[in-house]
C-alpha cells in the first residue's frame, strides 16, 4: 500500500484520470466474464445477440486501453517522483560540508540512486494492473455470490486461508532483501577493485587471481545465494497461493456438486474460478515487484534523510572584490572514523595571510598540509577556533562568501569537460591560456568545452590550473601542482607564472616539496603532525 500511496501522492493533477482508468481496468475483465458466462449458460440453443458482441468488444477495449493508459499514468507519476528524489538528493548533496560528504560517502549515494531507481520504475508498470486485478477479484467474488452462495463461501474461505499463509510467508522477505542488498554492496566494492585496479591486476597476475578467487568469487556466490534466498521466499508465497487455487477448483468440481444441485452452475462456477485465477496470478506477479520497489524507496529515503540531516542551510553571500588579510585563529579539525572515533588532527593553527602574499606550505608526507588547506578554504569547517576575513569572524552564514575567495588545484582534483559556471569566458582567452601552459597543441577550447581530457597526469594538472586561473578569484591554492611536471615547466611555473600571478595581485598558497624553489615565496611555513612547527620569511618572488 505504501508504494501505491507514494505514487498517488506523485500523480497530483492526474488523480481523477488514474481513478477512472483504474475503474475501467477493474470492471472490464468482469464484463468479459459476464458476457462469456451468459453465452455458456444459454446452452446449445443460445443465439448470440448484438448486445453480447458489443459488450464483449467494449470490455476488451477497456482491458487493453486500461492497461495502456494506466501504465502510462503510473509510469509518468513514478518518473516524476524519481526526478524529484534525484534532484532533491543532488540539491542536499551540494549543501553538505565536505567532511560530511566524505563521511556519508559519495559512492553510497551514487549506489542508492543507480540501484534503486530502476526497481521503482519497473514496479510502476505493474502497479495499476495489480490493483485493477484486486478490484476484479472482488467483483468476480460478488458475481460468484450471485451465482451460488455455497460456491462463494467455499472460494472465499480457501482464498482467505491462502492470503493469510501468503502474508505469513512474506514476513521474512524484507530481511532477505536487506541481506541481498548488503551482499550486492560487498560484491560491487570488490568489483570496483577489478575495474579501477585493472592495470595492477593485469601486471601482477597473483594479485588478480587472489582478488578473483579468494574474494570476488565468494562475494559473488554470497550475492547469488542471498538473491536466490529472497526470490525463493517470494516464490514460496506465490506457489502456496497457486496450490490453494487448485484446491478451490477441485472443491468446486468434486465436492460442491451435491450441495449446489445444478451442474450448469458448477460449470459456470469453474469458469469464474479460472477467471479469478488469472486475476490472482496478476496480483501475485505484481506483489514481489511492488515489495522490491517499497524496499528500494526505503533505501532512497534513508540516503535522502542522511544527506538532508547533514546538509547546511542555503548559503548566500557576495564574493568580496578585494580583501586585506585572511586569518586562521587557533583553528582545529579532526578526521573521525565511521564510529566517530578521532583519527588525525590539525591544529591549533594560527596564521595570517595578507593579500598578495606568496606562501609556501611544506612538510613531510602525512604532516597535514592538504588537510590544512581544506580547513583554510573551509571545505572542512573548523571544530574549534575561527576563520577571519579582515578581522570579521566567518560563521556558517558567511561560508560561501569565504569559499568564494579561493580557486584551487588539490591533489585529488576533478577535471570537468566544460567551463561550468564560467560560460562567459572568451574562447580566445581560454585558448591563449592553454597555449601558455603548454597545452596548445593538445587541447582546444571549442563550443564551451575542452576538446579532450584524455591527458597525461602532468597535462591534466596544467588543465586544472588553467581552469582555476579562469575563475579569477583572489586566492589560488596549489597542492603539489609542480609534482608531475617536467623540469622545463616546473622552472616556468615557479620562476615565471607564479611571480606573474603575484604581480597581478593574487594571493598564492602553494604546497611544495621543491626546496630549491622556496626562494620564490614570501614566506614558508612547515607542517609536522598537523601543526605549524617552523616559519621563515624570505625576500619574495623574483622573476
Ligand atoms: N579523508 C580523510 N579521512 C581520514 N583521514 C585522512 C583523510 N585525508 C587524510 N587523512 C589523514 O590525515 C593525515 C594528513 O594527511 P594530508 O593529506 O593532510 O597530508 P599531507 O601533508 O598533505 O601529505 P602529502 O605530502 O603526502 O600529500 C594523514 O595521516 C592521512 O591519513
Amino acid at each position: 500500500m505504501r508504494f501505491a500511496s507514494v505514487v498517488w501522492g506523485a500523480a497530483e493533477g492526474r488523480r481523477l484520470w488514474l481513478l477512472c482508468v483504474l475503474m475501467v481496468a477493474t470492471v472490464s475483465p468482469v464484463g468479459v466474464l459476464a458476457v462469456v458466462n451468459t453465452v455458456i449458460s444459454g446452452g446449445a440453443g443460445y443465439t448470440v445477440r448484438a448486445l453480447d458482441v458489443a459488450l464483449f468488444l467494449l470490455s476488451t477495449l477497456g482491458v487493453v486501453g486500461g492497461q495502456l493508459v494506466g501504465a502510462r499514468l503510473t509510469v509518468d507519476a513514478v518518473e516524476t517522483l524519481l526526478d524529484g528524489i534525484r534532484m532533491r538528493l543532488v540539491g542536499s548533496l551540494r549543501r553538505l560540508e565536505y567532511s560530511d560528504f566524505e563521511r556519508i560517502g559519495g559512492g553510497r549515494i551514487y549506489d542508492a540512486l543507480t540501484r534503486n531507481t530502476g526497481v521503482i520504475s519497473e514496479a510502476a508498470m505493474v502497479m495499476l494492473p495489480g490493483y485493477a486485478a484486486l478490484g476484479s477479484l472482488a467483483l468476480g467474488g460478488l458475481y460468484t455470490l450471485a451465482l451460488s452462495p455455497v460456491v462463494f463461501f467455499t472460494l472465499a474461505g480457501i482464498l482467505g486461508a491462502s492470503a493469510a499463509l501468503y502474508t505469513i510467508s512474506q514476513r521474512s522477505v524484507r530481511a532477505a532483501l536487506t541481506e541481498a542488498a548488503g551482499a550486492e554492496t560487498a560484491f560491487l566494492r570488490l568489483l570496483g577493485h577489478v575495474v579501477h585496479g585493472f592495470k595492477e591486476t593485469r601486471l601482477h597476475r597473483p594479485r588478480g587471481d587472489s582478488l578473483e578467487d579468494a574474494h570476488l568469487s565468494p562475494a559473488s556466490a554470497a550475492h547469488r545465494d542471498a538473491r536466490a534466498r529472497a526470490a525463493a521466499r517470494i516464490n514460496s508465497g506465490i506457489s502456496i497461493s497457486y496450490g490453494f487455487f487448485y484446491v478451490a477448483l477441485a472443491s468446486i468440481a468434486f465436492v460442491l456438486p451435491p450441495f449446489v444441485g445444478d451442474q450448469e452452475i458448477i460449470g459456470q462456477a469453474i469458469y469464474v474460478a479460472i477467471f479469478l485465477l488469472s486475476t490472482v496470478e496478476i496480483i501475485l506477479r505484481s506483489i514481489p515487484l511492488i515489495a522490491r520497489a517499497e524496499f528500494a524507496l526505503d533505501e532512497l529515503e534513508r540516503a535522502e534523510r542522511a544527506v538532508e540531516a547533514a546538509a547546511a542551510g542555503a548559503e548566500t553571500g557576495e564574493v568580496p572584490a578585494a580583501f586585506g588579510e585572511i586569518r586562521v585563529r587557533a583553528a582545529t579539525f579532526t578526521y573521525r572514523d565511521a564510529a566517530g572515533a578521532p583519527a588525525f588532527s590539525i591544529g591549533p593553527v594560527d596564521l595570517t595571510v595578507p593579500a598578495g602574499e606568496t606562501l609556501f606550505v611544506v612538510g613531510g608526507n602525512g604532516s597535514g598540509k592538504s588537510t590544512f588547506l581544506k580547513l583554510l578554504c573551509r571545505l572542512y569547517p573548523p571544530d574549534s577556533g575561527a576563520l577571519e576575513l579582515d578581522g570579521r569572524p566567518v560563521g556558517p552564514a558567511q561560508a560561501a562568501e569565504w569559499r568564494g575567495l579561493f580557486s584551487s588545484v588539490f591533489t585529488d582534483f576533478h577535471l570537468f569537460d566544460r567551463l561550468y559556471g564560467l560560460e562567459d569566458r572568451d574562447p580566445a582567452e581560454v585558448n591563449a591560456l592553454l597555449a601558455d601552459l603548454g597545452l596548445g597543441r593538445k587541447v582546444r577550447f571549442e563550443d564551451g568545452a575542452f576538446s579532450t581530457t584524455d591527458l597525461s597526469t602532468g597535462q591534466r594538472k596544467r588543465l586544472a590550473l588553467a581552469v582555476a586561473l579562469l575563475e579569477r578569484r583572489p586566492i589560488l591554492i596549489l597542492d603539489e601542482v609542480a609534482a608531475d611536471q617536467d623540469q622545463e615547466f616546473r622552472e616556468r611555473l615557479y620562476r615565471e607564472i607564479l611571480p606573474r600571478l603575484k604581480r597581478e595581485g593574487r594571493t598564492l598558497i602553494v604546497v611544495s616539496h621543491d626546496d630549491r624553489y622556496y626562494d620564490c615565496a614570501d614566506r614558508v611555513i612547515r607542517f609536522a603532525d598537523g601543526r605549524i612547527v617552523d616559519e621563515r620569511r624570505l625576500e619574495g618572488a623574483r622573476e
